[in-house]
C-alpha cells in the first residue's frame, strides 16, 4: 500500500553565511513525498518555508543532509521541478503565450517542431482557462491571470513535481478561491506532486494531502505533520460545514497559535 517515494529529504540542514556571522536556518528536516501528493509547508513568517522550498527546487544547496527526487540527486534546477512564485516573475516585454513557449520550447525545443511546441503552450494555457489572453502582454492582464499563466508556464514544462512559494498570497479572497479550486483540478488531472509554501490554514487544509507544519526560527525544523484525510473531490463550501474540516483547521491553529506563538509577538 505504501505509495512511492518521490521526493526525500534526509537530515537537511541550512545555515546561511552573513554579515553578522552564521545564521543557523533550518536543522534536521526529514521528508519524504510521494508520487501525486499535495504537501503544504505553513509556518510563522521567517521560519524558513521558502528555504526549504528553494533547497527542493535546487535553487539553493543544503549546508548538510540529502535531497533526492525521482531517485537522484539534487544538484540544481530542473525542469522536472517546475517553480511558481508569488510574483509570477513573467517577461514583460513577451505576450502570454510566448511566455509560456519559451518555457515550452527549452525543455522540448531540441526534440519538437514548432508546431508541436506551440500546441504544448495552447494547451497549458487552456488549462488555466485563458486561451483568450494568449496575445496579452502580462501588464494587460490582471494579477489572478498573470498568475495562471505562471502555473501553466511550469505546467507546460510538465514537471514531475510542481513547487509554489504562496502562489495565491498577493491576489484577492475571491480571485484566490478560484484559482485554488483550479489548482485542485488541474491537479487531478495531471496527477503532479506539489509542494506548496502558503501562511494561509484554510488554504492548506483545502488542499493538502498533508500538512508540514514547522517550528519557528532560528534553526526550524518540522514540527508536526497532519495527514488530511479529506475525500476528494473537495468543495470548498461543503467543507466550510465539515466537522472533520474543522478539526484539522483547529489542529493547525492550535500548532501555530499556541505550540508556536507568533515571534512577532516577543519583538512587541
Ligand atoms: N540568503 C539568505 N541569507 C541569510 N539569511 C537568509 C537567507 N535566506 C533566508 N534567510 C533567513 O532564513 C530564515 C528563513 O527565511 P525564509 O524566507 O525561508 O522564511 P519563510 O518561512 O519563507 O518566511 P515568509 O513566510 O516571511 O516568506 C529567515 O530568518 C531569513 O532571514
Amino acid at each position: 500500500m505504501a505509495a512511492k517515494k518521490f521526493i526525500e529529504v534526509r537530515g537537511a540542514e541550512m545555515v546561511f553565511e552573513t554579515r553578522k556571522g552564521r545564521f543557523h536556518a533550518l536543522r534536521n528536516i526529514n521528508l519524504t513525498v510521494a508520487q501525486g501528493e499535495f504537501i503544504t509547508l505553513i509556518g510563522h513568517s521567517g521560519c524558513g518555508k521558502s528555504t526549504l522550498l528553494n533547497l527542493i527546487a535546487g535553487l539553493t544547496e543544503a549546508t548538510d543532509g540529502a535531497l533526492i527526487c525521482a531517485g537522484r540527486e539534487i544538484d540544481g534546477p530542473s525542469p522536472e521541478r517546475g517553480v511558481v512564485f508569488q510574483n509570477h516573475s513573467l517577461l514583460p516585454w513577451l505576450s502570454c503565450f510566448d511566455n509560456v513557449y519559451l518555457a515550452v520550447e527549452r525543455v522540448f525545443g531540441a526534440r519538437e517542431d514548432r508546431n508541436k511546441l506551440r500546441e504544448r503552450t495552447a494547451a497549458a494555457l487552456a488549462m488555466v482557462g485563458l486561451t483568450a489572453a494568449g496575445a496579452k502582454r502580462p501588464n494587460e492582464i490582471s494579477g489572478g491571470m498573470k498568475q495562471r499563466v505562471g502555473i501553466a508556464r511550469a505546467l507546460s514544462m510538465e514537471p514531475k513535481v510542481l513547487l509554489m512559494d504562496e502562489p495565491f498570497g498577493a491576489l484577492d479572497a475571491l480571485t484566490r478561491a478560484h484559482l485554488q479550486d483550479e489548482l485542485l483540478r488541474i491537479v487531478a488531472n495531471t496527477g503532479s506532486t506539489v509542494v506548496m509554501v502558503t501562511h494561509d490554514v484554510d488554504e492548506a487544509v483545502l488542499l493538502s494531502d498533508r500538512i508540514v507544519m514547522m517550528t519557528n526560527g532560528p534553526a526550524a525544523t518540522i514540527g508536526e505533520i497532519a495527514e488530511i484525510r479529506l475525500p476528494r473531490p473537495r468543495d470548498r463550501v461543503a467543507l466550510a460545514l465539515d466537522p472533520l474540516y474543522m478539526e484539522y483547521r483547529t489542529h493547525v491553529l492550535e500548532f501555530l497559535h499556541r505550540r508556536q506563538a507568533n515571534p512577532m509577538r516577543a519583538v512587541a
